[in-house]
């Protein structure tokens, strides 16, 4: 295609949303009419699908599920008062709670105000309020967040020890999120923090929070030991999808960002992807453009390219959202699949002196999606050159780039919204979440559960109880013990692999095993306990 196509197929794929003053370029995909006219059926059923979701259905059948995340912004929707009351009361006091926080009527016990926030969570727990929070927290804001989203003990410390070298866990407020309640990395990072704020004196239920589903281990924890408050994660909210719900908002009230605004982001975004007609719908636009790409297999991998800073930790949540809910072993009717599209990027300009040499000239293995943000900055901009600016050469960068693997046959979709603000990050959010939807209707996965997280988690468990087996075997042993041994003794002759890595993991952390012998020839050690 010469220039003057390319500008036409441009203006014929272009989509603009005036409300939203948003755009969405699939011009650079090579889709072609035959595809679109052969996905109609296709796409006529996931309009027909997201109908029935919306209305209720059991979208999710595996876990018997309704899946209502596009009620959270718009509870006129929910399929009745109950469900609308689960999201009304809970944003009200939300609000209420973030109000009293800043103005000091909820105050820790020896200071005037909170001034931190630790959000324990991880997954979905955790994604939505990282990315929102360096997408939208003011510079300076009333609670400076900080994040506990992992098991690693190092990690813990750096986060509780910064905040007790600034004198700050006095005046800290802690929220532990988990829909579950039961997941390991959240209880171990609340149980840490709970460990570090009673070292110091502080009764840690004056700082807790919880965001959990009501009766969940957490909300039994927040209530036995009665924290300020407890608020509500619904049963038919997923946690990749929880963003809009207490999980994203408590955080992001608390950090002084307008919730309201993302909300009726999200919900004007959604108006936009029910309608019915696959050019007049961005979200349907997109689930193309990737289908497109992937031959509907996930052949080709989603490179995301934000031209903006804030929009950072939009890549590691789209990671979750799309890779956790298209990845997938089966189809609905239980047919193999192996399904999915992988999710990878940081921002640009920065990425393109990273990895972007790669994309243009290696594998042809992905397609990019720049995020293109239309204003530069607050305020007036220095000219570095006559009539070129820091914003200019973003700008040039990313055209620059775009027309560099168009060139070089790598498609990309350009998405633009108009700044970077609490409406268009709803907005990029639902737009997101129906693109996934829609996807997975395409495919026929249910994007709604996640099984294949479950194996990681039961491996994980039969692994620690291994490693209590070994710690009070050793204990009765009088003297060094062979690897091979030690492994039948714990009734795992067929694991010791396994039992290697457990004993050689005790030995780096002083827990009393001590191993002899050569480090080359694990078969050869002998494994000790030293008290
Ligand atoms: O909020 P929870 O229940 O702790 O779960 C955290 C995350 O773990 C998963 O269940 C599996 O990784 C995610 O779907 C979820 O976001």
């Amino acid at each position: 295609m010469n220039n003057q196509q390319l500008w036409q197929r441009y203006q014929d794929w272009l989509y603009y949303h005036g409300g939203l003053d948003f755009y969405l370029d699939v011009s650079r995909m090579g889709f072609s009419d035959a595809l679109v006219e052969d996905l109609q059926p296709k796409f006529a059923k996931a309009f027909q699908d997201m109908v029935a979701l919306e209305k209720g259905a059991i979208a999710n059948p595996d876990e018997q599920r309704m899946v209502g995340h596009y009620w959270l912004r718009n509870p006129a929707l929910a399929p009745n008062g109950a469900i609308r009351a689960e999201i009304t009361e809970p944003l009200q006091q939300i609000k209420a709670f973030a109000a009293a926080v800043h103005q000091g009527t909820v105050k820790p016990p020896t200071a005037p105000k909170f001034t931190d926030l630790l959000a324990i969570g991880i997954g979905g727990s955790a994604l939505g309020p990282q990315f929102v929070a360096q997408a939208l927290a003011p510079d300076f804001p009333p609670l400076a967040i900080h994040f506990i989203d992992n098991s690693d003990p190092d990690g813990i410390d750096r986060v509780l020890n910064c905040l007790k070298a600034q004198d700050k866990l006095k005046s800290t407020l802690v929220i532990t999120t988990s829909k579950s309640g039961g997941t390991p990395e959240p209880r171990n990072g609340l149980a840490e923090t709970k460990a570090v704020f009673e070292a110091q004196g502080l009764h840690f239920a004056d700082y807790a929070v919880a965001v959990t589903m009501p009766g969940s281990k957490l909300s039994q924890q927040a209530q036995t030991e009665q924290w300020l408050q407890a608020f509500p994660m619904q049963d038919w909210v997923g946690g990749r999808t929880s963003e809009l719900s207490a999980v994203g908002l408590l955080p992001a009230a608390l950090q002084g960002i307008d919730i309201q605004a993302m909300l009726d982001g999200a919900k004007t975004m959604d108006e936009a992807t029910r309608v019915r007609e696959l050019r007049q719908n961005p979200a349907a636009l997109l689930a193309l453009a990737w289908y497109y790409a992937g031959d509907g297999q996930g052949k080709k991998d989603m490179v995301i390219l934000p031209y903006k800073d804030r929009l950072l930790l939009f890549s590691r949540y789209l990671q979750q959202l799309v890779m956790e809910s298209l990845g997938k072993e089966r189809d609905l009717d239980g047919k193999v699949v192996h399904q999915g599209i992988a999710v990878y990027g940081n921002k640009g300009s920065t990425d393109q002196h990273a990895y972007v040499q790669q994309l243009r000239d290696g594998v042809p293995n992905f397609f990019a999606t720049f995020i293109e943000v239309l204003h530069d900055r607050q305020g007036p901009s220095l000219e570095l050159e006559p009539g070129v600016t820091s914003g200019d050469y973003l700008s040039g960068f990313l055209q620059g780039t775009r027309q560099a693997l168009f060139e070089n046959q790598r498609d990309s979709i350009t998405v633009t919204i108009p700044q970077v603000d609490a409406t268009s990050i709803g907005a990029l959010i639902a737009l997101y979440e129906r693109a996934v939807s829609f996807y997975g209707s395409l495919v026929s996965v249910n994007a709604y559960h996640q099984p294949g997280v479950e194996a990681g988690k039961k491996a994980a468990a039969s692994i620690l109880e291994l490693q209590k087996a070994i710690l009070s075997t050793l204990q009765t042993e009088s003297g060094p013990i062979a690897l091979e041994d030690l492994a039948t003794k714990v009734q795992a002759p067929e694991q010791v692999e396994t039992v290697y890595k457990i004993v050689r993991h005790l030995a780096a952390n002083d827990r009393g095993v001590v191993l002899h012998g050569d480090r080359q020839f694990p078969q050869r050690l002998q494994i000790q306990w030293q008290s």
